[in-house]
């Protein structure tokens, strides 16, 4: 069963998760990146997409020219989840490659 994670271990999570910062007023985390043009930026998008895809765990993001806003939560538990900081963790390691 998908548990929500606490505030405490939120907070542990977020001091392992280079870049990420908690959302104002919601329970996600959040990243911008910059790449260096749109096929860099797409490329990384379709990375992430089948890592979501696979895991069944999908990101809110916006994408406009070489930027990627990226927002994780998980909206089954109306929260946050291992699952995101595990999304988070993929991105952070995927991100300059
Ligand atoms: C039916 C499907 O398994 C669920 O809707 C999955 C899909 N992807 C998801 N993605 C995210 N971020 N949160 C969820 O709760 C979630 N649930």
């Amino acid at each position: 069963m998908l548990q929500k994670l606490t505030a405490q271990e939120q907070a542990e999570a977020l001091t392992q998760l280079k870049d990420w910062s908690l959302v104002d007023g919601r329970e996600a985390i959040k990243r911008t990146l910059i790449f260096k043009d749109f096929n860099a930026a797409f490329g990384f998008m379709t990375r992430v997409a089948l890592y979501a895809d696979k895991h069944d765990h999908h990101p809110e993001w916006f994408n406009v020219y070489n930027r990627v806003e990226v927002t994780l939560a998980t909206h089954d538990v109306q929260g946050l989840s291992i699952r995101d900081v595990k999304l988070a963790t993929f991105i952070n390691e995927i991100y300059h490659q």
